[in-house]
């Protein structure tokens, strides 16, 4: 990749759509927090945390990200690790973040909702980064389970733009969670789910017609269903690709075997994102670059990815017309 690019690459103004924030918790921040909250981890040192960040699959990764978050108990480690996460975003050029959060993973250590959305959500008011919250259901767990924790978050309601589900894809497909999407979408939530990551095209058409979801969370197995691809280019739904998740995963092997071109290609409204970037080596700008220097992409690609990430975006639309003003302004400046 040439250094015109790269620099093009890093300082276009661009949206994340697909980022665990308790995925950006970095292993500094682990420790420091155990420490602070008197947490024993089962690893001596930042290095032998880090070392044991060698995943073989969805399932190996999300073990050790469950650990991760177990230092998290009070309204300040929420905030700390959202304001770090928001600072990075500047750093990237990333105007504009919505958030995944699990609760889940949190309520179900006896941490009240109030201490996980309140200090998550002050950490997004303080910032210049434009922020907002999807809540996501962990999909190995029951339904029932979700429907508690949607009504635990019901007073927080204004502070929600959409929900989300994850977690273990394979064995949990979206119509497990069919009823409490039907309740959030009464709520006027947006919805959008893990698709198509690890399990088949099967749940993305189910995660789109039971569900009804606005958006694809990964959705890279896509490909493997023609007829589905054509619809959901038609639709213009968007997929939330993460590059670098997808390699440490082994989603595919390699990066020059990553599809993004080939979704780009048939279509679809793919965008880049982080995911964990905390655990998979990188924050936004790392995947522009991850793909950019193993992929066939073009600064005409960057352009298109930067306008993809508001368009695809649950921002007011006369906010999104302003970014996407501002990515075409930037890309008009860019010396020929
Ligand atoms: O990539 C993911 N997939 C499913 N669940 C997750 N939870 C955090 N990251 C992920
Ligand atoms: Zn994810």
């Amino acid at each position: 990749m040439n250094e015109q690019l790269r620099q093009a690459v890093t300082a276009m103004p661009k949206a994340e759509l697909h980022i665990h924030i308790e995925g950006s918790l970095e292993p500094e921040l682990i420790f420091a927090l155990a420490e602070r909250n008197g947490v024993r981890l089962a690893y001596p040192s930042v290095d032998a945390l880090r070392q044991a960040y060698a995943f073989k699959d969805l399932q190996s990764f999300l073990d050790i990200y469950y650990a991760g978050a177990s230092v998290l108990l009070q309204e300040q480690d929420f905030y700390d690790m959202t304001a770090a996460f928001l600072e990075r975003c500047e750093r990237d050029n990333v105007r504009h973040a919505e958030i995944f959060f699990d609760p889940q993973t949190h309520t179900a250590r006896g941490v009240a909702m109030e201490t996980v959305v309140s200090g998550i959500h002050r950490a997004c008011q303080d910032s210049p980064v434009s922020a907002t919250l999807i809540m996501c259901f962990l999909r190995h767990l029951s339904e029932e389970d979700a429907l508690a924790t949607l009504d635990a978050a019901l007073p927080h309601r204004d502070k929600l733009i959409g929900v989300g589900l994850d977690s273990s894809e394979v064995g949990h497909p979206p119509e497990k969670f069919a009823r409490v999407f039907a309740r959030c979408r009464d709520l006027g939530l947006h919805l959008v789910a893990h698709a198509g990551e690890e399990g088949p095209p099967a749940y993305i058409a189910s995660a789109l017609d039971v569900l009804k979801v606005e958006r694809l969370d990964h959705g890279v197995r896509i490909l493997e269903d023609a007829a589905l691809t054509a619809r959901v280019a038609r639709e213009g739904i968007a997929l939330t690709v993460c590059p670098l998740s997808n390699t440490k995963l082994r989603v595919f092997d390699q990066m020059r075997d990553h599809n993004l071109v080939q979704l780009l290609d048939a279509g679809l409204l793919a965008t880049v994102n982080s995911d964990d970037p905390a655990y998979f080596g990188g924050y936004m700008n790392d995947n522009f670059i991850a793909v950019f220097e193993s992929l066939p992409l073009t600064l005409a690609h960057a352009k298109t990815l930067a306008r993809n990430s508001f368009a695809a975006s649950f921002l007011p639309a006369e906010q999104k017309r302003r970014f996407l003003d501002e990515v075409d302004a930037y890309f008009a400046a860019l010396p020929a």
